[in-house]
């Protein structure tokens, strides 16, 4: 593509070029450049793209896109917001694929990663080819490539369509988090169906308040688009946030829920430790589902992914079918089981929300001590760290209190920032994860239930900024082996 053809979205930018060279690629890392590339300036967290201008330039870039005008001899298309710019040239650059695919996108506090995939094995189960983007991975087909972040940037998210349509996918599900809806992540995708799951306390280091957090997630329903378009908002009938998403959004809204009037009603739902079964009423047609999924929460993002996939035209024996078969989502509420006489579950619970959905679950069926591990990642909202910790002793027997990716904070600290909300002697602290682990499998009985909570699928613990390998479920089933065997 030429430059000037580039720059035909920023139609208020007049820019005179003297040249008009051929553009091969746009970068927002300086560090990637290569010849015919045009390089965008992002003002970071950490650093300011600006001042990679000469290097970029010196690397074979033909344009930039900046804020600020740059001392470089290639041209500087000055915008005011590189985002929101980089955002429209990657659309155009890449051909708008996501007009060219069913993109369903998914936000909420909890769940997102859940019904994602449970919409992902629907869809294939009803023959797409299908891509998904999230927290875990991205995934086209099954072939999954590592991310960063849960919704990538703007540039690398519409090039990752593009290559998802050259690989034939015609359905994406996608996380949407409420940073990525801020930042402006996700504009210029053409969302088919917009997916709400719940908003509880999470992110506050960013959002500042919960009406600016839900603000961040109003802005998915907001951009579905005009009313008489095909487009729909799924919204979680029993969440109160819900009426306010229905009020930003001008599409059509079809709901989900439990206790509430909606469209699609789960009835006389029984949980056990083996799985749950419920009636499903879908637009008036009931079919019973037995699932593996355990919870009421689980309940929910059934119902999510059902509403998701039947607006997406996928019939109700179909969804019947691959909700009966799914085994469950890494990392969410998965056993290690070593044939051990005890449970022992890793679950991503991170807020005080999913923790307390967790831990309730367990109770219901628990017929001896339940054993809860919990830590509060650093440089992460510190106001749900004496609530996740206030969680796990009310519904534990036993809370051990230990460290989830410090980062670049003291663990020591945090923890005492978890215990400020509880009393002295409802707790035990361990600081290192394995420790506490292992202590508390040592010291399990017969049919306890230890819950392992905050890192789920993670294969790592962040401590100072550096990663270092650690994983739950490897950690746990060791544990057994060496102390119960
Ligand atoms: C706070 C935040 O969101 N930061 C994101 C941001 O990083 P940053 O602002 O620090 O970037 P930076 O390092 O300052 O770089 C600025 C610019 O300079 C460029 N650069 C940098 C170095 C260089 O040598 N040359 C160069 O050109 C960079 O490519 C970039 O364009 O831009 C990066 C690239 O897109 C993101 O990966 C990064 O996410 C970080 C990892 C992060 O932790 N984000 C969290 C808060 C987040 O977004 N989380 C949500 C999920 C939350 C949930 O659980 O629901 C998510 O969607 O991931
Ligand atoms: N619908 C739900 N309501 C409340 N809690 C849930 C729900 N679904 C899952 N959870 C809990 O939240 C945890 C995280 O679930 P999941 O990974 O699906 O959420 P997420 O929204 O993708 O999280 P993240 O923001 O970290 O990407 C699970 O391990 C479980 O404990
Ligand atoms: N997406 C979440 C994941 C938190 C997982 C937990 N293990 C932690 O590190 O706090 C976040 O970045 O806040
Ligand atoms: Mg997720």
């Amino acid at each position: 593509m030429k430059l000037q053809e580039l720059l035909e979205p920023l139609r208020f930018q007049k820019t005179q070029l003297k040249e008009n060279p051929e553009v091969y690629s746009l970068e927002m890392d300086s560090r990637n450049i290569t010849n015919g590339t045009v390089f965008i300036c992002i003002k970071g967290y950490t650093v300011d793209g600006h001042d990679f201008a000469i290097q970029a330039e010196k690397q074979g870039a033909v344009a930039i896109i900046a804020e600020r005008p740059l001392s470089v001899s290639i041209p500087v298309i000055i915008v005011k917001d590189s985002k929101r710019a980089m955002a429209r040239l990657a659309c155009h650059f890449y051909g708008n694929p996501t007009e060219k695919m069913h993109l369903i996108g998914v936000t909420g506090t909890n769940g997102k990663t859940t019904v994602t995939h449970l919409i992902e094995r629907i869809m294939q189960d009803a023959s797409k080819k299908t891509g998904l983007i999230g927290t875990m991975y991205t995934k086209i087909g099954d072939i999954e490539q590592e991310t960063r972040n849960t919704t990538p940037e703007s540039l690398p998210l519409q090039g990752l369509f593009k290559q998802m349509l050259e690989e034939q996918v015609d359905t994406v599900m996608m996380e949407v988090s409420s940073h990525a809806l801020h930042m402006g992540r996700v504009r210029g995708c053409d969302f088919d169906v917009a997916v709400f799951t719940n908003l509880t306390q999470d992110h506050l280091d960013y959002h500042q308040s919960m009406e600016a957090y839900l603000y961040a997630k109003g802005l998915l329903f907001a951009q579905l688009g005009n009313t008489f378009s095909d487009k729909v908002a799924v919204l979680n009938a029993d969440d109160p946030a819900s009426l306010e998403l229905a009020r930003l959004t001008t599409v059509d809204v079809v709901t989900y829920g439990i206790n509430e009037q909606a469209d699609i009603k789960a009835e006389n739902i029984s949980i056990t430790p083996a799985g749950t079964k419920f009636d499903l009423i879908a637009f008036g047609n009931r079919e019973t589902i037995s699932m593996k999924l355990i919870g009421m929460f689980s309940v929910y993002n059934a119902l999510a992914a059902t509403a998701a996939a039947l607006v997406s035209n996928v019939s109700l024996p179909v969804i019947k079918e691959s909700l009966q078969q799914i085994q469950g989502v890494a990392g969410r509420f998965e056993p290690v089981d070593e044939g051990q006489d005890f449970t022992v579950i890793v679950d991503y619970a991170h807020t005080g929300d999913s923790l307390e959905n967790v831990l309730r679950t367990v109770k219901e069926f628990a017929k001896k001590q339940i054993i809860a591990i919990v830590g509060c990642g650093g440089d992460r909202d510190k106001t749900k760290r004496p609530i996740m910790a206030k969680i796990a002793v009310n519904y534990a027997d036993r809370a051990i209190f230990t460290s989830d990716n410090p980062r670049s904070e003291d663990p020591e600290q945090i923890i005492k920032d978890m215990i400020a909300g509880v009393n002295k002697g409802e707790y035990i602290t361990i600081l290192d994860r394995e420790q506490a682990i292992n202590q508390a499998i040592k010291e399990a009985n017969q049919n306890d239930i230890i819950v392992i909570a905050g890192k789920g699928h993670e294969t790592y613990q962040d401590i100072g900024g550096k990663k270092h390998h650690f994983d739950d479920r490897e950690v746990a089933r060791m544990a057994i082996k060496k102390y119960k065997s």
